[in-house]
């Protein structure tokens, strides 16, 4: 309503003062109550729109600011009362004892701040009236009256905000700033409780504006939770909501019939919040979506800010709204590969500490992500007093891997047994044990680890042509595999579980001859197809990387002669180390020859 005229709110007051008599006649309610408990808002708010029609201006400021906090605090204690009675009659078997149990400690709770007729609903008209702001319309001209020009500035700001076509209003603000000279910090928004979702959306948008992705995640994480809190707020006032009262059912059908309805009701009522809290006010329709839109916002700026852990949630969260959107998953895709690079991610490049080991490829050679080759660390009579080691006591069976091949393998257990047993020398197990240890400081120091590193598992391997068992070979020695997870090449995933050596960390493999055809080991893509990089094997060669999803690896086949090579695995969960090497160094290797 305009500062100076009146005409168009005398037809809406006019309508609620024919009511307030109509009813206060006929129910002889009394606004204040004489036991102290609160009366129902929409008496105070006929009782101000009357003195406000009256000229009366400190009774209509008095009753219009007891309608709007009265009915704040209904909102609030409703929302108190649903929480403490949310568990009432949790224990009782029967359902109906269940609803009724509930019902009396709903009762109760608002009985205590609420006169018995504050708890009945209001008319349509009078939430209408509240739900468009008309109440601070009222103020804002009371307040002008009464010469306090901050208060209605501030209800003239509160109502504008909720209808921001109103030019009237528009003048009106635009009058209490320029002429009557009152400050910016008074044209507060009344109701901003229930629109800082809208205000954290906008902040998002402005940093997201300004690729300031840090702030745009902090703020679209809060817009989120925001808006979840105001559904939930909305959907505890269905719960709450007074019901009208059925008339007395005739018959059990009857009641069943009632009850469905009011489930219905508070089901649409439910239904309603999400429309409800995605509408700005002011405005008609809502925001489409509301909730997905964000969650994409949120992810989109949690991979630009760098936080790929935060993306996959969220986008495994709007997955649930639309489980099938191929974009989506694509994303998820992509996601989860980077976080797997970051998770594995070793800062490789450190130095290699050990005289006469040379770097030969390194990550962008071998076209990927922690993976290395080294050179020079072992002379060539250390690979063949290792590879020997194997020969003595060891008998060959069938590859795991490939029937065309023999897999002969020596674990640190058996080295140990037969360095016991004197089958092989003490000197030989104890470079053994020693090369272990340069692996081990060499695989520290390039993947620059930032835990201590332990020994995980150690063996020994070589793989020999079967002869006469190589035509028309079309299979690996070894397939491409992960080493601590279960590679599942359909859909590019790995499973980090059993029966995956899902501890391992390092993988490293040290090689000890080149005299076999084949053989050759290679990184392969996710699909278990694709070769990144290829590595041929020879004396002193170390392939090293780590053990998860960015390194599938593979062995082509061993078409002719025996290939052996040693094999480390590395972890650093301390629980997963290797026991039998501790065992070796204190009592077999102290041992004097
Ligand atoms: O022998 C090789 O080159 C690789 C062996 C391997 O990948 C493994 O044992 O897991
Ligand atoms: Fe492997």
């Amino acid at each position: 309503m305009a500062l100076h005229s009146n005409t168009n709110p005398v037809y809406v007051a006019f309508l609620f003062i024919f009511y307030y008599v109509f009813i206060t006649a006929g129910s002889g309610l009394s606004s204040e109550s004489s036991s102290g408990l609160l009366a129902p808002y929409d008496e105070h708010y006929y009782r101000g729109v009357r003195a406000y029609f009256r000229d009366d201006w400190e009774r209509a400021a008095e009753f219009l600011e007891k309608s709007i906090s009265t009915r704040d605090k209904l909102l609030r204690t409703r929302r108190k009362c649903h929480d403490e009675c949310l568990t009432a009659g949790d224990d009782k078997i029967s359902k109906l004892d269940w609803i009724q149990v509930r019902a009396e400690c709903v009762r109760f709770c608002m009985g205590q701040s609420f006169s018995p007729a504050a708890l009945l609903p209001v008319s349509l008209d009078i939430e209408y009236e509240f739900g468009t702001r008309n109440p601070y319309n009222y103020l804002q001209v009371t307040y002008y009256k009464l010469e306090k020009m901050a208060k209605a500035a501030s209800a003239a700001h509160t109502f504008f905000v909720a209808n921001p076509s109103h030019l009237e209003m528009r003048n009106n603000l635009e009058k209490y700033r320029r002429i009557l000279g009152v400050k910016e910090e008074s044209f507060q928004d009344r109701e901003r409780e229930q629109e800082q979702h809208w205000e954290m959306y906008d902040a998002a948008i402005l940093a997201e504006s300004s690729s300031d992705w840090v702030k745009a995640v902090k703020k679209w994480k809060e817009c989120v939770n925001e808006t979840l809190k105001q559904t939930e707020e909305c959907r505890a006032q269905c719960v709450m909501m007074s019901q009208v009262i059925p008339e007395e059912p005739d018959t059990v059908q009857g009641l069943y019939e009632r009850a469905a309805d009011l489930s219905l009701s508070l089901l649409s009522c439910k239904q309603m919040c999400v429309t409800l809290v995605s509408t700005r006010p002011g405005r008609v329709s809502a925001v489409e979506d509301f909730l997905p839109l964000q969650l994409e916002h949120l992810h989109i700026a949690q991979f630009k800010a760098g936080d790929l852990k935060g993306a996959v949630e969220t986008l495994r969260s709007l997955l649930l709204f639309y489980p099938t959107d191929s974009d989506s998953l694509s994303n998820l895709e992509l996601y989860t590969q980077t976080v797997e690079v970051n998770t594995e991610a070793q800062e490789t490049g450190g130095p290699v500490p050990v005289v006469g080991v040379t770097i030969t490829m390194d990550d962008q050679r071998l076209n990927g992500t922690n993976r290395v080759v080294l050179d020079g660390v072992l002379s060539q009579s250390e690979c063949d007093r290792v590879a020997a080691s194997m020969g003595d006591g060891y008998r060959g069976r069938r590859s795991p891997h490939t029937p065309h091949e023999k897999f002969e393998g020596l674990t640190v257990l058996r080295a140990l047994q037969l360095a016991q047993d004197g089958l092989v020398n003490q000197s030989d197990a104890r470079l053994l044990h020693e090369i272990g240890e340069t692996v081990k400081v060499l695989m520290d120091s390039y993947f620059r680890s930032h835990s201590v590193l332990y020994f995980a598992y150690t063996h020994l391997v070589c793989r020999s042509a079967i002869p006469g068992h190589q035509e028309g070979r079309s299979d690996l020695s070894h397939p491409v595999h992960v080493d601590n997870c279960i590679l599942e090449p359909e859909t590019r995933q790995c499973w980090r579980e059993a029966p995956a050596f899902t501890h391992r960390d390092l993988s490293a493999v040290l090689y000890l001859n080149d005299d076999f055809e084949g053989g050759d080991f290679f990184f392969a893509d996710r699909d278990a197809k694709t070769v990144t990089a290829m590595v041929k094997p020879k004396c002193g060669r170390l392939v090293g990387f780590t053990s998860g999803p960015v390194n599938p690896h593979g062995v082509t086949a061993v078409t002719a002669g025996r290939r052996c090579a040693l094999a480390l695995w590395f972890t650093t969960e301390k629980q997963h180390r290797d026991m039998v090497r501790n065992y070796q160094v204190s009592v077999v290797l102290c041992r004097r020859d």
